[in-house]
């Protein structure tokens, strides 16, 4: 954490809002962010305003159909505009790459591990996800984790999944599943590490655009918000996550899609790892670029690109058509 953004004695100390979801991992991430601010400044008051975001409310649908775009953000983003609150603590991952006018993404915290993990029920405990027998049940709602396991696993089998990490363990114990998919860094922060059995390898599941950050996204205009949040901003996953936005920014056709990422970052050198894949897993384009990390964001694009001339483009336009047709 840097210790910048000196507390600079204005005129009025007016009290920051911040906003967060209801949801147990929205509340763990917001208050930990409360609490460092509240650390370094300790003589502001931080207040957290809880708001329910759609994707709080619809559970009983597949993520995918949705088209999701801001699914968890909207309330939030509303929220700021009105200025009800100052700034908003998200899971990066939840947040568009696209930004409503008159907000942006103030900073990014450390990241957790961004990998994906294996919960499997109790009479799997000697497995692992490449020995796990023939037709076992598998629970993910996410495409990303669908399409990638079903190219490296075509004899699993694979079934939605929905409901919070409670639900959805719960789920699994009671033999509804075999095994699930989730993300390391939900199941730590929520102090479940322990149902961790397995953290997958980047060649089997490559995650999400920003998976294991936080992002805080505030107004604009907002210097003072702006200056007290880069007390609590990790520069390496700031970089990271800014090349692997820009790359699902650049092949984004308004849908969840099944696009994975892995980024390195080794002294000034950045690699960026990124896949596109068909939900049946059968068409699977990767590809890696290196290069210096104050180029980051052309990275992305760059990546992008690539993948394009590879055929990334028409996986994603029959995903999309797909999903239209619902
Ligand atoms: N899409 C829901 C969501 N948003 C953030 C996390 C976990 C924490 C993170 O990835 O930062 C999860 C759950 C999951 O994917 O298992």
């Amino acid at each position: 954490m840097s210790p910048n953004a000196s507390p600079t004695v204005s005129s009025s100390t007016r009290t920051i809002r911040i906003g967060s979801r209801k949801s147990q991992l929205a509340l763990v991430q917001t208050y930990w962010v409360q609490e460092q601010l509240q650390k370094a400044f300790p003589d502001r008051t931080f207040e957290v305003h809880t708001m329910s975001t759609q994707g709080d409310k619809i559970l009983d649908v597949a993520l995918a159909k949705i088209g999701d775009k801001g699914l968890f953000t909207k309330e939030l983003e509303v929220g700021m505009q009105s200025h009800e609150i100052d700034f908003a603590v998200h899971s990066l991952k939840d947040l568009p790459t696209n930004l409503p006018e008159g907000l942006m993404l103030g900073v990014v915290t450390e990241r957790e591990d961004p990998a994906d993990a294996l919960v499997v029920h109790e009479k799997h405990k000697d497995k692992q996800i490449d020995t796990l027998p023939e037709g076992a049940v598998i629970g993910t709602s996410s495409l990303r984790r669908l399409a990638q396991l079903r190219h490296h696993f075509p004899h699993l089998t694979f079934k939605d999944i929905r409901g919070n990490l409670n639900t959805r363990l719960a789920k699994l114990d009671a033999g509804e599943y075999d095994a699930i998919i989730l993300a390391v860094a939900g199941l730590r922060r929520l102090g479940m590490g322990d149902r961790i059995h397995q953290v997958l390898p980047a060649e089997v599941s490559l995650h999400a655009v920003g998976q294991g950050a936080l992002g805080i996204e505030c107004r604009t205009d907002d210097t003072e918000v702006l200056s007290l949040i880069q007390a609590i901003e990790h520069v390496p996953t700031r970089d990271r996550t800014l090349a692997e936005r820009a790359f699902l920014r650049s092949l984004e056709g308004g849908c969840q899609v099944p696009i994975g990422v892995n980024t390195q970052l080794d002294g000034d050198t950045l690699t960026l790892t990124g896949i596109v894949a068909s939900v049946d897993g059968t068409k699977f384009v990767k590809d890696t670029v290196i290069g210096s990390v104050s180029t980051a964001e052309k990275l992305g694009t760059e990546l992008a690109q690539r993948l394009r001339q590879q055929g990334a483009q028409e996986i994603l336009e029959e995903i999309f058509q797909a999903v239209q047709r619902g």
